[in-house]
């Protein structure tokens, strides 16, 4: 086994030790590689009051377009060190890992741009009476201190979904990364500081969640929260944040719709492709398909041959489709909940085995919707697959969730698109593809139990400044 590497803190641009570490482990061969610094409540104290202080100093636009292009040409240098750091700490396959290297490019290439763009407007207050003589416009402020707090499927392109954009619209930022899979962000931080970013500016505290996370939200300097990740520590985040800016990326349990009258080899591979990658750990990823009854039978035997195609194995190699899930307890809580279902009447079609942390991708039908497999999220690589009648019965079956992040619809009835875009309830609906689409300048987020506000750098600066009104009495 090779050294196991140390990472420290980042706090006010200094890299920072703690007495306590935890091991980060590599999710294939499930023995550590890396181990982190456990921060204490001193360091989140000096962190948000680094990004404080860091608030005082002019930092222009300009500043911040020229920091963050230069991290995305740096992060295109080291593209195969960080896409290789993917694979260790996630179990990502190489192939989908470099995928998401390019993503975090474009997200930190975006930022930089729109760091250009953050305008206000013209308020036209000399239209009311007695204020003939006044002229009115808005400025977009930044927030001040957010706290940035992320998941573990994928983090490195949804890290810089967070700090990216409040960088550019002149914040400062606390990340708290997954403590499954922290590589990523403690050498994200070191371009940062490479390419000039002023001290303060971003700090990374590593550690323990629910503790990082108290002693976060009980500092009042911090401003705003921009989450992602489970809906019970979303739920907690809003109550605690009190009236601060919260923004919450949530789960789903997504749904896509495959019509009798679709384009049938789009939609299966569509939907294999999306419903197993990542293992599944993708909170768009496939999980309740709803076929039509014409052409169940032959879509379910396509999705079969499809499925039995992926390669699942190690993800260092660039065969691999499919690795490991993020841990053994993970991969072991997919197989009950596979089994629950069977247990309860489901058909289980493909998969349903599980290697260690590697667990087969899994097709259901026979389906119940009240079965946890459909009712709750997954977060794994398992799809079952309903049929329905009717456009009506669909619309309803899909709706018959507490999520609503996106979802899916094959078809080519335009008329059914536009009812299925009027009437279904999430954040995206993608008609020819499935719920799993996104390109990092789109606006994404969810409805109900899926979250509020919006990612997207340039919806994200939206969330991440305020609105603030000038009025002159010329
Ligand atoms: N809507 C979206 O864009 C996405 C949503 N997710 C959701 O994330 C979940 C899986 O990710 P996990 O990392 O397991 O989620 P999680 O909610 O367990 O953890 C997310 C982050 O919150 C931190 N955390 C844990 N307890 C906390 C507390 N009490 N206070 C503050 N922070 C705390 C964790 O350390 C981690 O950094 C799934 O439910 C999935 O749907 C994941 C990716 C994207
Ligand atoms: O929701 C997620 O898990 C991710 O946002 C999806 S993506 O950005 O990796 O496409």
């Amino acid at each position: 086994m090779g050294a196991v590497q140390q990472y420290k803190l980042f706090i006010d641009g200094k890299w920072e030790q703690a007495d306590q570490t935890m091991e980060v482990i590599d999710k294939f061969t499930l023995k550590p590689f890396a181990a982190i610094a456990k921060a204490r409540r001193q360091h989140v104290t000096a962190a948000v009051q680094s990004a404080h202080a860091a608030l005082k100093t002019p930092f222009s636009p300009f500043e911040r377009y020229k920091v963050l292009s230069k991290v995305a040409q740096l992060l295109q240098e080291h593209r195969e060190d960080f896409a290789n750091t993917l694979v260790l700490e996630v179990g990502k396959p190489i192939r989908e890992s470099l995928g998401e290297v390019d993503r975090a490019i474009q997200t930190l290439i975006i930022s930089a741009e729109e760091a250009k763009r953050i305008h206000g407007e013209g308020v036209p207050v000399e239209a009311a009476a007695g204020s003939e003589k006044r002229i009115a416009f808005t400025m977009r402020v930044p927030v001040g201190v957010i706290a940035a707090i992320t998941p573990f499927n994928v983090p490195l392109n949804l890290v810089c979904h967070k700090i990216c954009p409040a960088i550019a619209a002149g914040n400062s930022v606390i990340l708290k990364p997954s403590d499954l899979t922290p590589i990523v962000s403690l050498k994200l931080a070191e371009l940062f500081s490479e390419a000039g970013l002023p001290s303060g500016r971003l700090q990374v505290v590593t550690g323990d969640g629910p503790e990082i996370g108290t002693w976060l939200l009980d500092n009042e300097q911090v401003r705003m929260f921009s989450f992602t990740g489970s809906l019970r520590v979303g739920q907690l985040i809003r109550q605690k944040a009190g009236i601060r800016k919260v923004a919450l990326e949530l789960g789903n349990n997504s749904a896509t719709i495959v019509h009798k009258d679709c384009n049938m080899d789009q939609a299966v591979e569509m939907v294999a492709v999306k419903s197993f990658n990542n293992s599944g750990q993708v909170c768009i990823s496939v999980q309740r398909v709803f076929v039509h009854e014409d052409i169940k039978a032959e879509f379910a035997r396509r999705l079969k041959e499809r499925t039995e195609q992926f390669v699942v194995g190690n993800p260092h190699d660039k065969q691999t489709d499919i690795g490991p899930m993020i841990s053994l307890k993970e991969a072991e809580r997919v197989e009950g909940w596979v089994q629950e279902a069977v247990d309860q009447g489901a058909s289980l079609i493909s998969g349903g085995k599980r290697d260690g942390a590697l667990y087969y991708p899994t097709i259901l039908t026979d389906i119940k919707p009240e079965m946890k497999v459909c009712r709750q999220e997954v977060f794994g690589p398992v799809v079952s697959i309903d049929t329905y009648q009717e456009i009506d019965e669909v619309i309803h079956k899909v709706n018959d969730s507490e999520y609503g992040l996106q979802a899916g619809l094959f078809t080519n009835d335009l008329a059914f698109a536009m009812k299925a875009a009027k009437e279904i309830e999430v954040g995206g609906l993608i008609i020819n593809d499935a719920s799993a689409y996104r390109v990092d300048h789109m606006p994404y987020g969810g409805v109900k139990n899926s979250g509020t506000g919006k990612e997207g750098p340039s919806y994200a600066i939206e969330e991440m400044t305020e609105e603030k009104l000038i009025v002159i009495n010329l």
